[in-house]
């Protein structure tokens, strides 16, 4: 595993920050546009509020959600509203939001749409990936319905995924896709993540998820 140890957040967030605009800025020297694809969930506003300020040619960089709660941008669940409110504004105003949620009942109903345009945008430049205590990234959680097929090399690139501890219905990126990303990095904050991705560490992908790009992601933790 690559993890870098930092002594604090503030720390962690600037670092995280700087690398993944190099990241970007160096595949704009050699590509017209780029995709960065980032968590939803408690843990990224931090990250996303320096990157907003960043130098960089907004412009020609796709922002994409690892996964979505299927629920408007009203609700304080939607991964979306978190993204426009700490992301898209001062210089990252210029990005282009590709929408992993789209209005209807089931993710299913706009499935064919979403899968379009993701795979428009892939592959993934640079991918920052949250954890849940219970080992899930994106929204793979242990004991979905679909994760098995997620997790596949096959996979298609976005599913739509069920699983108790998620509350609602959710769309997600599959593991082949976040695996081929260019950059891949981790963000985990706290003792209780800490223990779980050691743990995960020792399990089968099927019941640790976010095992599956431990081999690919640079890791980023802090107390
Ligand atoms: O539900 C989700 O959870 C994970 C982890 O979120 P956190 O609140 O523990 O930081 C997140 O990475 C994912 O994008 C989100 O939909």
């Amino acid at each position: 595993m690559n993890l870098v140890d930092y002594p604090d957040r503030e720390l962690m967030m600037i670092a995280l920050a700087d690398q993944i605009a190099s990241q970007l800025r160096r595949a704009l020297e050699r590509a017209e546009r780029v995709t960065l694809c980032v968590p939803g969930g408690t843990t990224p506003a931090p990250v996303f509020e320096l990157l907003s300020e960043l130098e960089l040619d907004w412009g020609r960089v796709n922002v994409l959600l690892n996964d979505e709660r299927w629920v408007d941008e009203t609700s304080p669940r939607s991964n979306t509203a978190l993204l426009r409110r700490h992301l898209l504004k001062g210089r990252a105003a210029a990005a282009t939001l590709v929408p992993l949620y789209l209005p209807a009942p089931r993710p299913e109903d706009r499935m064919a749409e979403i899968s379009e345009a993701v795979q428009e945008v892939l592959p993934l430049t640079v991918v920052l990936l949250g954890m849940g205590e219970d080992m899930h990234t994106a929204s793979l959680f242990p004991g979905a319905d679909r994760l098995e097929e997620a997790l596949a090399n096959d996979a298609p690139p976005v599913l739509a995924m069920r699983a108790a501890a998620a509350g609602e219905p959710r769309i997600t990126l599959s593991a082949p896709v976040l695996r081929e990303a260019m950059h891949c990095h981790l963000l985990i904050t706290g003792a209780q993540k800490r223990t779980a991705l050691e743990r995960a560490g020792t399990l089968p992908e099927i019941e640790a998820p976010v095992r599956t790009v431990l081999s690919h992601a640079t890791i980023h933790w802090a107390p």
